[in-house]
C-alpha cells in the first residue's frame, strides 16, 4: 500500500523514451566512480549493474557481498532499499533527466541471504512537471524467481547545479577534471 504522495495526479503523463537512451539490452555503466550503489571505485559498494529494458524500463543485477550483511548471512535492509534507489535511479538514464529520489517506499518481503543474487526490474510509470514515478522488484533465485523486496518511489528533477551547489568542494571538483565524469554529465544534457 502506496502513500498518497505517490500516486501520481490527474495530469500525470506516461513518461516518454528518450530518443537518444540505450538500446533495450544494453548496458547503462555507472554514472559516478564513487557511486555507493553503481560505482567501479566503491570497494565495499554494491555494483549494481543496470541494463535498458523496453519503454522507460530496466533491469539490474546486484550479489549481496559478506560488507553488506545486517543480520549474521542475511543482507542489510538499508542495503537492500540502496539497490532498489539505485535501480530507480537509474531509470532518469532513459528519460534523459537529471533526478534525484524525493521519497522511496520499500516493502522488505523475504530475506536476502549473503551470495544471492538480487535481480531487480523498474519502470517509470508516469511523470507530472518535475516529478518522476516509478516503482521496482527485487527477485531471489533467478529472474522469475519469488519476489523479496519491492519499492516505489517518487524523484524529482534537478539541475547539475544541485550538485555543484551541495557537494562537498573537494569531490565536485575532482569530478569536474575528469573527462570521463563530464561525457556522463553531458548524456543527461536537454538542449532548450
Ligand atoms: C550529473 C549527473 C548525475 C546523476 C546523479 C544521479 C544520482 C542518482 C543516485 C541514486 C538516487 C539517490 O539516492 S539521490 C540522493 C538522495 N536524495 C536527495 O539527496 C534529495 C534531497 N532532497 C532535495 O534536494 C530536495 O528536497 C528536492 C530536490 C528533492 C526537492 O526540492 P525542490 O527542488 O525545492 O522541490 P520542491 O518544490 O520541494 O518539490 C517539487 C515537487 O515534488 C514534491 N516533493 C518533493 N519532495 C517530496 C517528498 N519527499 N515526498 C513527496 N513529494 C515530494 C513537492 O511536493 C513538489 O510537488 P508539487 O508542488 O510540484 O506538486
Amino acid at each position: 500500500m502506496s502513500s498518497a504522495s505517490l500516486l501520481p495526479p490527474a495530469d500525470a503523463q506516461p513518461p516518454v523514451r528518450h530518443p537518444d537512451a540505450p538500446a533495450p539490452g544494453e548496458p547503462l555503466g555507472a554514472h559516478y566512480e564513487h557511486c555507493f550503489g553503481c560505482g567501479p571505485g566503491q570497494p565495499h559498494g554494491l555494483h549494481l549493474e543496470a541494463r535498458a529494458g523496453d519503454g522507460v524500463s530496466l533491469t539490474a543485477e546486484f550479489t549481496v557481498q559478506p560488507a553488506h550483511q545486517g543480520a549474521p548471512g542475511l543482507a542489510h535492509g538499508g542495503v537492500l532499499a540502496t539497490a532498489l534507489d539505485e535501480t530507480l535511479g537509474s531509470l532518469n538514464w532513459l528519460l534523459r533527466t537529471i533526478a534525484v529520489t524525493g521519497r522511496l517506499e520499500t516493502d522488505f518481503v523475504a530475506p536476502v541471504p549473503v551470495g544471492t543474487v538480487l535481480h531487480l526490474e523498474a519502470e517509470v510509470t508516469a511523470v507530472a512537471g518535475r516529478k518522476i514515478y516509478s516503482r521496482a522488484t527485487g527477485r531471489i533465485g533467478g529472474p522469475e524467481g519469488p519476489v523479496a523486496v519491492r519499492a516505489e518511489a517518487l524523484f524529482i528533477e534537478v539541475k547539475v547545479d544541485h550538485f555543484t551547489e551541495h557537494g562537498r568542494e573537494q569531490e565536485i571538483r575532482a569530478a569536474m577534471s575528469d573527462p570521463d565524469q563530464i561525457r556522463r554529465s553531458r548524456a543527461f544534457e536537454v538542449n532548450p
